[in-house]
């Protein structure tokens, strides 16, 4: 399955990646224009989090291209990829917990490219929060607060597309609706986002498109509405 070139935003074309010998993404096509959220779904050890961990660099790409805003970043270091605007928040967070919450965003600053910087200030107005628990060590966070701050520490990198791992899992659902609260803003700020996910209900909620990846191979595309439609390919992939 290919998709169309985007010049702007991210574009993953035919990637194939794994451990060891083994393949677990075979290959993967996916676009994420800016304002769009991409849900990539599928059940577990279906490779969602090693295309995010192949985008990312963090495995090496047996073959395919990756490339963000026409700039093919497939050949570059993890850190080389953040500095062309992909942030990264990981299924296990890696916050520090041995730092305070403002440390924690300290730690995630990277200077903008335009003037439109995110401060701690903007950070503590989009994740209400976090304000009052800046001064706290992170590891006496909650769990949605350390999602929050997760995710609010990479924004601290200003950049342009996210790659979100599972954000909502393990959340309550409360706080689940606050997470999507945020992803709507950030979507409207222009901030193109693929998105992992098995809660169909967070996903419904902000994704524009789906992507359903089975045993390494995408299986589906379509928007969130096409997919909302079409009970076989959700009960055949999703278990809903
Ligand atoms: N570090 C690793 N070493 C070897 N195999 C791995 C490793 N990480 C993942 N795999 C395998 O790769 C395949 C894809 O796993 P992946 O974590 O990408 O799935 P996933 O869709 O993100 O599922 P989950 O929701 O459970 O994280 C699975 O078969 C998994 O067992």
């Amino acid at each position: 399955m290919t998709s169309p070139q985007a010049a702007n935003g991210l574009t993953i074309e035919n990637i194939s990646a794994g451990y060891g010998q083994a393949l677990a993404i075979r290959d993967i096509s996916l676009t994420v224009a800016p304002g769009q959220v991409v849900a990539l779904l599928g059940r577990n050890g279906a490779g969602k989090s090693t295309t995010l961990k192949a985008v990312m660099g963090m495995l090496h790409l047996r073959s395919g291209s990756v490339s963000m805003d026409g700039v093919t970043v497939s050949n570059r270091p993890v850190h080389a990829r953040a500095r062309t605007g992909i942030g990264y928040v990981p299924e296990d967070r890696r916050i520090f917990t041995g730092l305070t919450v403002s440390e924690n965003l300290e730690a995630g600053r990277r200077p903008a490219d335009g003037t439109d910087a995110w401060t701690p200030k903007k950070l503590f107005d989009l994740f209400p929060n976090l304000a009052p628990a800046r001064d706290r060590h992170a590891a006496q966070l909650s769990g949605g607060e350390q999602q929050m701050l997760a995710l609010a520490r990479t924004l601290m990198g200003n950049p342009r597309m996210l790659l979100l791992d599972e954000p909502s899992e393990g959340l309550a659902p409360v706080i689940v609706d606050a997470l999507a609260q945020v992803v709507k803003t950030l979507k409207q700020e222009g901030l193109g986002i693929l998105l992992c996910e098995q809660n169909t209900v967070f996903t419904a909620k902000v994704a524009d498109r789906a992507a359903i990846i089975e045993s390494g191979s995408l299986q589906y595309e379509g928007s969130m509405s096409e997919l909302a439609l079409d009970d076989a390919v959700r009960k055949r992939y999703l278990a809903v």
